[in-house]
């Protein structure tokens, strides 16, 4: 069984309780894990208070501690087969997407131990004689991070390497259907040598654990990537004690094709937009507004290439897609799309499960084009999270702008055209916070990751990714210390 990693020690849930891991291709379960609750939540976070307050982690050199999460990356590269082969257990994906993310993981904890001693602070220059003013930076202290079911890893990185260089301590709560790369993920940071209380990760429900990190006034900083309505709910919690707040979350990202664009480009990435990991991605490019006047014949490529996408186990090297990660989930896309429907959208292909019966015990999904959408419907408006795309057209270069802006989200967006200065004209009124110029779903540790609107709050990843689990602190020194009688 797998167990909760607290205090430098693995340990069982206190109430015995322990949880079933599925896997979502057959409905196999393929590993017990502990199950905690509110209390392992407070042992956890008692721990990494002690270690922060009183242990030396924050008070390393930042090389050293560079040096600790350069160790964590090479352990995950030197296990990455098996990294990948647990998450695509867990998750559904296709071992070849699960290689990629965990090469991208390896490349964000190198990343962030390469910015670990960067920043030796500010100095500024002082508008008052006689003395001397700086800015250092310095460790929030306790860190709440909750992560979600649909990348568990890749988003785990995103959070525990940059708090780890900035000198925190934390307490990590994976999401509770897919925790198993994150107990592996932990075991490697104990052979890399964290010391004991900095790292804790308690295994359990986001109604008990979750809530307990964001409520607790013992946690200085609660970073969460998932749902809106739950970002809500911590945004309340973690009014408690004033906590510092990191909230990634969800996407309904459109992309723009002008007529244009390379046709068999734009065809090519409005697929890659959606169709990786059955279209379970924030940044998912699930809105296409194509021109009015290429519609016909993208509708028709688009069509023709997604009826050939091949479903089936990720760990088959024919497989394109695999299935969704639940059975709740899949319900929740199937009523997503019958929803679509009744608006007035005409399913182009897909629309349906798969009626193969090699796919009946998994919670599969067809690769789904909508079209006849309009802005207000909820198939346009709401995250699907599954592999359905929107058609919409426009005809003018305002009126794209102004479909793509319509939505209380705004993660990410694309455009696809050639000529450049209508490009660069769209995206610098997109309300996103990433846009791509014909490309799609592109992240990397170097640039700063999250969302305008309901999207979220600050950044993860980049400078940025660092500076959210940093204070910030101005130290002023009087050089020529005097009374000044103005009293
Ligand atoms: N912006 C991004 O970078 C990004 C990345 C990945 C996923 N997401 C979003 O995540 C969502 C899908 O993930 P999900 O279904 O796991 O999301 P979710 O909100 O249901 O759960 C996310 C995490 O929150 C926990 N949780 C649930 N209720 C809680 C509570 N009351 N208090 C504290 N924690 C609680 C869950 O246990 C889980 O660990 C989508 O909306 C997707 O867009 C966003
Ligand atoms: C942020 N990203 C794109 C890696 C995963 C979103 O679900």
């Amino acid at each position: 069984m797998k167990a909760m990693f607290i205090n430098g020690e693995w340990v069982k849930a206190s109430s015995g309780d322990t949880r079933d891991i599925i896997n979502p291709y057959n409905q196999d379960v393929i590993a017990t894990v502990a199950e905690g609750n509110e209390k392992e939540a407070q042992f956890a976070i008692a721990a990494a208070r002690e270690a922060f307050d009183h242990g030396q982690w924050a008070h390393w050199p930042a090389r050293e501690r560079g040096k600790k999460i350069h160790s964590v990356a090479a352990l995950i590269e030197r296990d990455r087969e098996e990294l990948a082969e647990l998450e695509s257990l867990d998750t559904g994906k296709t071992v070849e997407e699960s290689r990629v993310d965990m090469d991208d993981i390896a490349g964000v904890f190198r990343y962030f131990a390469e910015m670990a001693d960067k920043d030796g602070g500010e100095i500024i220059d002082s508008p008052i004689s006689n003395s001397t003013s700086r800015v250092v930076h310095e460790p929030v202290g306790v860190c709440g991070q909750i992560t979600p079911w649909n990348y568990p890893l890749l988003q785990a990185s995103w959070k525990l390497a940059p708090a780890l260089a900035a000198g925190n301590t934390l307490v990590m709560k994976p999401s509770e259907i897919t925790p198993l790369t994150s107990v592996k993920v932990f075991e490697l940071m104990e052979e890399a040598g964290i010391p004991a209380g900095v790292v804790n990760l308690v295994l359990g429900s986001g109604g008990s654990v979750g809530a307990e990190l964001s409520a607790n006034d013992d946690v200085d900083l609660i970073s969460f990537t998932g749902g809106i309505e739950t970002g809500k709910r911590i945004m309340q919690a973690a009014s408690s004690n004033v906590k510092n707040l990191a909230l990634e979350l969800g996407g309904k990202n459109p992309t723009i094709v002008f007529a244009d664009a390379d046709f068999d480009t734009a065809v090519d990435q409005a697929m890659n937009a959606v169709f990786f990991h059955a279209g379970q991605i924030c940044s998912a490019g699930t809105r296409l507004i194509v021109e009015e006047r290429l519609h016909d014949p993208f509708v028709s490529a688009l069509v023709d290439r997604v009826k050939d996408i091949t479903l089936g186990s990720g760990f088959n090297e024919s497989t394109q897609m695999g299935p969704l990660i639940s059975k709740e989930h899949l319900t929740k896309v199937v009523n997503y799309v019958e929803n679509g429907k009744k608006e007035g959208a005409t399913v182009a292909v897909g629309g349906e499960k798969p009626d193969d019966p090699e796919l009946q015990n998994g919670f599969f999904y067809l690769p789904t084009v909508l079209t006849n959408c309009t802005t207000d419907m909820s198939v346009v408006q709401d995250e699907g999270f599954g592999p359905v795309i929107t058609v919409e057209t426009f005809s003018t270069e305002e009126e794209a702008v102004r479909l793509a802006n319509d939505s209380i989200y705004g993660l990410a967006g694309g455009v696809f055209t050639n000529d450049i200065a209508k490009a660069e004209r769209c995206v610098a009124k997109m309300r996103m916070g990433t846009v791509w110029i014909n490309d799609v779903n592109l992240y990397f540790p170097q640039a700063p990751w999250g969302g305008y609107k309901q999207s979220g709050i600050g950044r993860e990843l980049g400078k940025t990714g660092l500076e959210e689990y940093q204070e910030t602190k101005h130290i002023f020194q009087n050089l020529k210390p005097e009374p000044t009688h103005w009293f």
